[in-house]
């Protein structure tokens, strides 16, 4: 069978990693694929010290790749929003297949990308896009197609993990850790997308998509990031039995769809609590097979390269089959996307860390369990530090309530006179079903 011709646009990290596990395990894949996968062309604004492309020339222009007739399927490894939107719509449009780790740009433009792919009759693959080199598209789309999914959860942003695990086993400092993770080409271009959530906000919303069946929908997700976490919320959280993991949490109810991804106490004998460094976990449920757990390496250049190169594969094996033989992007027929609600943030029920500066005087702390009570809210635990100085800090944990519940009780909290400074606030899931 004749050769699968390949350009790869961005030969970076997971470029210059896609070209080196083709390369080296070029004969192993070919048995897979049922015929070689050649790199005819590589276009990338910086050269790559870690690649030996011998004769293929570096060329500049991605664009020039996409217009190439030689090429069968561009690999798409520039990242951002713009040129690659553009260089991924004119491969479609000259009728060739793609594969990109793009997360951001499948977030936001992923439906017009896969409408424009169905009239084309070509495949856009993504799975380097979520959880690095976790097959978890594959898992979801097609793994668990019987079920009925109802939740799904996870650590799905290798340079957070990795901070939030190096600041608390070592007590490193934040800054610190992110440029380490920069310099293993863990993080983004603009690395406050790892830390404020947006790069785990992007691969949630293709998470949600695959699992219910709904169109891709970024701008509805809730983010909030890890910059805000102190070294004594990790302390509190360990005393009371639980671990902040940055997680993204998506959940069907009889509402809607929760989207959401927020620093979160889980238990620590929960596993998702067990998982350190660049590592990435997804927990799946689905109504027949229960609760799934798929871990692995969720960022770096050939624990990523192993997902890209793994679509390459795919579509080298489908190339020439029926349209309707393949898996769809976004694992439903496309006619068949529903448009269920994703719920706004103040409408998700969740259990709460609170912890609050008080000033040491009697009664303080039956006003502030008076104003929970009044909103129905039931504390389940409580610790107030022994001290000598004028304030004392106070955790609570509360069991679950509305959000929009916690805002008004936070909101009448903050104004009691011996409460000092802004109530802290950390979601708790235990995870369950
Ligand atoms: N680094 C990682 O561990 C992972 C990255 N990704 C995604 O993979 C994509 C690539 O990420 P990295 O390899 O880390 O980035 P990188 O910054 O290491 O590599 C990008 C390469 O593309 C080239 N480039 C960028 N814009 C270009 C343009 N307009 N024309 C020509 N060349 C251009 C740059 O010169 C660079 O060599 C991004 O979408 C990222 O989100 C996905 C999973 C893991
Ligand atoms: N910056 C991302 C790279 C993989 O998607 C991360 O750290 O997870
Ligand atoms: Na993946």
């Amino acid at each position: 069978m004749k050769p699968v011709k390949v350009g790869i646009c961005g030969l970076g990290t997971v470029g210059g990693g896609t070209f080196n596990v083709l390369t080296r395990n070029a004969e192993e894949i070919a048995r897979r694929a049922g015929r070689r996968i050649e790199v005819v062309a590589i276009a990338s604004r910086h050269a790559n010290p870690a690649c030996a492309t011998g004769e293929i020339p570096l060329q500049a222009d991605v664009l020039a790749l996409a217009r190439d007739p030689e090429i069968d399927i561009i690999v798409e490894l520039i990242g951002g929003y713009d040129t690659a939107r553009e260089l991924v719509m004119t491969a479609i449009e000259q009728g060739k297949h793609v594969v990109t780790a793009n997360k951001a740009l499948i977030a936001v433009h992923g439906n017009e990308i896969f409408a424009a792919a169905q009239k084309k009759n070509v495949v856009v693959a993504f799975e380097a896009a979520v959880a690095g080199g976790i097959p978890i598209i594959k898992a979801i789309r097609e793994g668990l197609a019987a079920n009925k999914i109802n939740w799904l959860a996870g650590i799905i942003n290798g340079t957070g993990n990795f901070i939030m695990t190096e600041m608390r086993d070592k007590g490193r400092a934040f800054a610190e850790v992110l440029a380490e993770a920069q310099a293993l080409g863990y993080a983004e271009a603009d690395p406050t997308f790892d830390v404020e959530g947006i790069d785990a906000a992007h691969k949630l919303t293709i998470l949600a998509s695959i699992a219910y069946g709904i169109p891709l929908q970024f701008s509805k997700a809730y983010t909030e990031g890890i910059s805000k976490i102190t070294p004594d919320d990790v302390q509190y959280a360990e005393e009371l039995g639980y671990r902040i993991k940055h997680l993204g949490i998506s959940r069907r109810t009889s509402a809607g769809i929760e989207l959401r991804v927020h620093p979160t106490l889980i238990p620590a004998s929960a596993l998702l609590a067990n998982v350190n460094g660049v590592m990435n976990a997804v927990v799946v449920s689905g109504d027949a097979v229960g609760q799934t757990l798929y871990y692995g390496p969720g960022a770096g250049a050939e624990p990523t390269a192993s997902a890209v190169v793994a679509d390459i594969v795919d579509v080298a094996r489908m190339l020439g089959a029926s349209a309707d033989s393949r898996v769809p992007p976004l694992a439903f027929q496309s006619a068949e996307l529903a448009e269920t609600p994703v719920l706004p943030v103040e409408a998700v029920v969740s259990g709460y860390y609170l912890r609050l500066q008080a000033v040491e005087r009697p009664g303080v702390l039956a006003h502030v369990t008076r104003i929970l009570g009044e909103k129905g809210i039931n504390i389940s635990a409580i610790i107030q530090k022994e001290t000598r100085e004028a304030q004392v800090p106070v955790i609570m944990m509360t069991q679950r309530v509305e959000e929009r519940m916690m805002n008004e009780a936070i909101r009448e909290i903050e104004a009691l006179p011996d409460i000092l400074g802004e109530v802290i606030r950390i979601r708790v899931d235990h995870l369950a079903d």
